[in-house]
């Protein structure tokens, strides 16, 4: 028996990941309001009942409508903001005086905003005051999502009865949503694990063995876990689906953005020619830089996303950058 609160889903941004959480949505029983930035995406939804530049290979059912108007998501019960992070905050102000402020927001961009190095929760509340703001985040490749592969999230909200009540909202048959209130947590593992795949990708194009990727996962798992503690997150949501759950997922799977840019750049491609051209985002190449100012805010050592951001941005040399990796001073493996 689909749950009666939140007949209603609005979601913001067609891209895979809004396309993918629309079906989901739908099969949970919702009816959907989908927005689309390009007016040639709501067309095909709506007329070919496909996302054809987005996610192909879908049929999106009748229950879904895609709009251009963001003010079709004013009858909404839950807004679901599914824009990329570096975004989310000036489409969040757009929505402001349309959605009122009992509507709660659901955001599902892993990134950190590069403007004021915060993560999604204090950007999108600072654009929508009043509304109750939560995390949705997890191992989700859309395209497994959209075929309806079993899929466990974690639903963070403030509000531990709101979460519960959306998690009853969204579920389907092997859609799984577990809830926290460790809204930091969700926001920060989500970010960082996209900067840890561009960086296993990068093992992976340098041919560098699948030890090296072994122990990047870890250690990266382990810079995760100082910058979150010391921004308030608790250690068991980033060891969690959102954080190593979502880590193990991306820096091993191949339907990866962020890993294939890895692996291009391990290959001694340019990050910027390899995303040239390219209306997919992946959104490690922006966290990596807005990650070292976290690291330096909260005086936290974390040499493998500083390693990541100094190759996409500085133009390090690869091979100089991991042997400095490799010969730092050893210490022990809890410090
Ligand atoms: N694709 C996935 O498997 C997946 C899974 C979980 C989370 N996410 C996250 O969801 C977010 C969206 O990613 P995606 O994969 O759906 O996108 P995508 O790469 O499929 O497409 C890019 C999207 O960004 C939109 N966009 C670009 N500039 C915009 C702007 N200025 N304003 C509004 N929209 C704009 C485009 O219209 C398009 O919808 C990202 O933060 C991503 O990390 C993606
Ligand atoms: O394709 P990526 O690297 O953006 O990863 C997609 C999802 O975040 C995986 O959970």
């Amino acid at each position: 028996m689909p749950s009666s609160l939140y007949a209603h889903v609005g979601i913001v941004g067609g891209g895979a990941w809004g396309t993918a959480l629309a079906l989901t949505a739908q099969r949970a029983g919702r009816q959907v309001t989908l927005w689309a930035l390009e007016p040639e995406v709501v067309d095909d939804i709506n007329t070919a009942r496909r996302n054809q530049r987005y996610l192909p290979g879908h049929t999106i059912a009748a229950g879904i409508t895609a709009t251009s108007a963001l003010a079709d998501l004013a009858s909404c019960d839950v807004v679901l903001l599914v824009t990329p992070a570096q975004a989310s905050g000036a489409v969040a102000r757009q929505l402001a005086p349309l959605v009122p402020a009992t509507v709660p927001i659901v955001v599902c961009a892993k990134g950190i905003e590069a403007a004021a190095a915060k993560l999604m929760p204090a950007v999108v509340s600072d654009a929508l005051p009043g509304h109750s703001i939560s995390m949705l985040s997890g191992p989700t490749f859309a395209e497994e999502v959209a075929q309806g592969l079993p899929t466990a999230v974690t639903l963070a909200s403030p509000d531990r009865a709101l979460g519960e009540a959306l998690a009853h909202a969204l579920r389907t048959p092997t859609f799984r949503p577990y809830w926290t209130d460790d809204v930091t947590g969700v926001a920060l593992g989500g970010a960082i694990k996209n900067v840890l795949a561009i960086a296993c990708g990068v093992v992976e194009g340098r041919k560098l063995g699948d030890n090296a990727r072994a122990a990047v996962l870890t250690r990266g798992f382990a810079e995760m876990a100082r910058l979150g503690l010391a921004m308030g997150a608790r250690l068991e949501t980033l060891a969690g689906l959102a954080g190593l759950g979502d880590l193990t997922l991306t820096c091993n799977g191949p339907l990866s953005r962020n890993r294939s840019l890895g692996v291009a750049v391990g290959q001694g491609i340019k990050a910027a020619d390899f995303l040239a051209g390219r209306s997919s985002v992946a959104e490690g190449f922006h966290t990596a830089p807005i990650v070292q100012a976290l690291a330096a805010r909260h005086q936290v050592e974390m040499p493998i996303c500083a390693a990541v951001a100094a190759l996409l941005h500085d133009g390090a040399d690869i091979d100089d950058t991991i042997r400095a990796l490799l010969a730092r001073p050893l210490k022990g493996e809890g410090e």
